[in-house]
């Protein structure tokens, strides 16, 4: 079974978007100064891990990274319309890009409300350990799932990854393309049959 989705990250600038997408993609962390202009996009195959080898699952991501700096805003609407998930990203222990966040969700449920919200905690690693369940999210956030990661140290992105594959809802996978292939020809087979083609 397989389930294309598109994933779109949102945030204040410098929160380390593009640095979560290179984690996600690659697994590696660039140390990358150059802001995003417009927007970036990557693809993204994950296994969903099954007991059940009958049943084996893969999530294809289309995952859009988007600028945060004010001057490009404005195109953003444009990345996020039709998206299944929302990575909402601030920086850990920066009070203004959490502010940010929230202005972030309130334009989803604007303008996109299909869109399931992950709120995302990035920098962990510049975080003192013992301060950084202290994180108050902001009334309107809260109910949402929320991870802490660090996208230079790679902390926490397994838990980012479970908390996407359970925002995938069962109707949007489909049966392997190998097998729809399988049907088709079959399917052209049975025709040649009926039609007496001996060929
Ligand atoms: N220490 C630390 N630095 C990070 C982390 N993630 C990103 N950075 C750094 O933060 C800076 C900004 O990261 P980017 O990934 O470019 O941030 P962005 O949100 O994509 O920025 P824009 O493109 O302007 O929207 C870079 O210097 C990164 O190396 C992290 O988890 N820990």
């Amino acid at each position: 079974m397989e389930a294309t989705i598109k994933v779109v990250l949102l945030g204040d600038s410098s929160v380390g978007k593009t640095s979560i997408v290179t984690r996600l993609k690659s697994g590696k962390f660039l140390a990358k100064h150059a802001a995003t202009i417009g927007a970036a996009f990557i693809t993204k195959t994950i296994e969903v891990p099954s007991n059940d080898s009958s049943t084996e699952k893969r999530i294809h991501m289309e995952i859009w990274d988007t600028a945060g700096q004010e001057r490009y805003k404005s195109l953003v609407p444009m990345y996020y319309r039709d998206a299944n998930i929302a990575l909402i990203v601030f920086e850990l222990g920066d009070v203004s890009s959490l502010q940010c966040a929230k202005t972030w969700f309130q334009d989803l449920q604007d303008r996109a409300q299909g869109t399931q919200v992950i709120i995302v905690g990035n920098k962990y690693d510049l975080v003192c350990e013992e301060h950084s369940g202290e994180v108050t999210i902001p009334a309107e956030l809260q109910g949402l799932p929320y991870v802490a990661v660090s996208a230079k140290t790679g902390y926490n992105f397994d838990t980012l990854n479970k908390i996407i594959i359970s925002l995938v809802p069962e109707s949007q996978f489909k049966t392997l393309s190998k097998n729809n292939e399988q049907g088709n020809i079959l399917e052209i087979n049975k025709k040649k049959s009926g039609s007496g083609c001996i060929c």
